[in-house]
């Protein structure tokens, strides 16, 4: 499913493309942020703006699940059963993975979750029950390659986002081995897992879908798989414009926007 392409997102190119012609405001292309940007912005959403953790997950993975079901409508999975496995790391892109996979049953998916290091924080606890009343099934360990693919007809990867940094620590060294050998298409939530938030990979996940939430991160440039969508509508104008975010307009009522 994921095919070899160069480097170079096409997602700054079409959106330009998309248009010229306009106003240059509006040519201007979308921001693609630093790691010390994104947690800046992310800070001052809670400092600033008087937001909570939650509110934005919540906005985030219910942006992830309606991203999913765009690109892959159940209609369209190779397994009849919609099966999906969401694999949760140890911060809030895991927690987006949590609030995404409570809504993708919700969209009629059958998501099982991996969630290996939970924190002892009330809001995990919270979602994870949210999803064990759901009856979402939970994996004790991750299944061997093999199983994955016969298993599953997508992974969505809400290891990390934009605050991994340095080598990666087990468990989720042993997991990301396991990703990087299976052949069902891989959806990463903020960042592809393992990557630099800057820099990328080239020898790690090649997702075939990436969410950027917020705004993408510079490592989104380096993104080679089908679809590119951003997610996360709830950026105040005055902050957009603070950071010169150039958010493309989301339609109508959407809460993603799809850049390639
Ligand atoms: N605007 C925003 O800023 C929002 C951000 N959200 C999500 O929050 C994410 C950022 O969350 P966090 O700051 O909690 O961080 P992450 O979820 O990116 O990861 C932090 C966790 O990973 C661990 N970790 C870092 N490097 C590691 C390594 N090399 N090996 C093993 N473990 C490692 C840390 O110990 C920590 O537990 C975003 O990417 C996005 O998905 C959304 O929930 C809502 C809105
Ligand atoms: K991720």
């Amino acid at each position: 499913h994921r095919r070899a392409c160069p480097l170079v997102s096409l997602t700054n190119s079409l959106y330009k493309e998309c248009f010229s012609g306009q106003a240059s405001t509006m040519a201007q292309s979308i921001k693609y942020l630093g790691q010390e940007e994104a947690q800046q912005i992310d800070e001052e959403l809670f400092s600033e703006y008087g937001f909570s953790v939650d509110q934005l997950m919540e906005l985030a993975g219910l942006s992830c699940a309606t991203a999913i079901t765009r690109a892959y409508p159940t209609s369209s999975l190779v397994i009849a059963r919609p099966s999906l496995l969401v694999i949760c790391g140890p911060g809030n892109n895991g927690g987006d993975g949590l609030v995404c996979a409570r809504h993708l049953k919700l969209f009629g998916y059958a998501p099982t979750i991996l969630y290996p290091k939970r924190p002892n924080k009330l809001l995990f606890q919270g979602l994870t029950t949210q999803c064990e009343k759901m009856d979402i099934p939970f994996l004790t360990e991750m299944p061997e390659a093999m199983v994955v693919d016969k298993a599953y007809n997508l992974v969505i990867d809400a290891i990390f986002g934009f605050s991994f940094k340095g080598a990666v620590r087990e468990p989720f060294g042993s997991i990301l081995d396991v990703l990087k050998k299976t052949t069902v298409p891989i959806v990463s939530i903020d960042i592809p897992s393992g990557w630099d938030v800057e820099q990328g990979s080239t020898d790690g996940l090649q997702p075939d879908m990436l969410i950027s939430l917020t705004a993408p991160k510079k490592s989104a440039k380096h993104f080679c798989g089908r679809y590119h969508y951003l997610g996360g509508r709830f950026v105040p104008p005055a902050m957009e414009k603070k950071y010169q975010l150039n958010l493309p307009p989301y339609p109508n009522t959407d809460c993603v926007y799809q850049l390639q």
